[in-house]
C-alpha cells in the first residue's frame, strides 16, 4: 500500500527540512510519493472562487481513480493518533487502496475536491496554514506507522 500526497504551494527552507525529515521517516515503512502543485495565480478579473476551481481541476487531474482519497479539512473527522494508527493499519492489512492524501492551499480546497473525498480528516478545529499542516500530517503518519510497529516513537 502506498501513500500519496498532494499539496498547493511551496514550503520556505525550515518547513521543507522538517517536512522532508518525517517524509523520509515515513518511506522506511511506507511507499510515499509527494505531489506540490503551483498555487493558481490568476489575472486581476479572477474570482477566488474561480482560482480555487482551477486549482480543484488540477489537483483532481492527479487523483487515481482507485485511490481512496483522503481530503485534509478542519472541519473534517477528528481521530487521535492511535485511531489514525487503527485506519492506517486496516487499511494496510486489508491491501487497502492506495491513499491519496490533499492538503489544499491558502485560500482552501475547492466542493468538488471535497465531493471526491472518502475521508475529510481533521488535524485539530483549528486552521493551520497548508504548509504547518503538511509539516503536521507527515509526523502524524509516521507516528501511526511507528505505532502499528510498536516502536517507541509514540508515548502516551
Ligand atoms: C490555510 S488552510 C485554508 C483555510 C480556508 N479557510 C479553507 O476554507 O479551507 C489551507 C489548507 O490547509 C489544510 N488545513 C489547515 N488547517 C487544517 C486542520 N486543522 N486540519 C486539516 N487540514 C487543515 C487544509 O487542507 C486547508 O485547505
Amino acid at each position: 500500500m502506498k501513500l500519496r500526497l498532494i499539496c498547493v504551494g511551496k514550503l520556505n527552507a525550515w518547513q521543507r527540512a522538517a517536512a522532508a525529515d518525517y517524509s523520509e521517516r515515513l518511506q522506511h515503512y511506507l511507499g510515499f510519493e509527494l505531489v506540490e502543485l503551483k498555487e493558481e495565480k490568476g489575472g486581476r478579473k479572477d474570482s477566488p472562487a474561480v482560482l480555487l476551481k482551477r486549482e480543484g481541476e488540477r489537483i483532481l487531474a492527479r487523483v487515481g481513480s482507485t485511490e481512496q482519497v483522503v481530503v485534509l479539512d478542519e472541519g473534517g473527522r477528528q481521530f487521535d493518533s492511535e485511531g489514525l494508527a487503527a485506519l492506517l493499519e486496516a487499511a494496510m492489512l486489508h491491501a487497502g487502496r492506495d491513499w491519496c492524501l490533499i492538503i489544499g492551499g491558502a485560500c482552501g480546497i475547492d466542493p468538488e475536491v471535497r465531493k471526491r473525498a472518502d475521508l475529510c480528516l481533521s488535524l485539530s478545529k483549528m486552521t493551520f496554514t497548508h504548509q504547518m499542516a503538511r509539516i503536521f500530517l507527515l509526523e502524524q503518519l509516521y507516528r501511526s506507522v511507528t505505532i502499528i510497529r510498536h516502536e517507541p516513537y509514540h508515548n502516551p
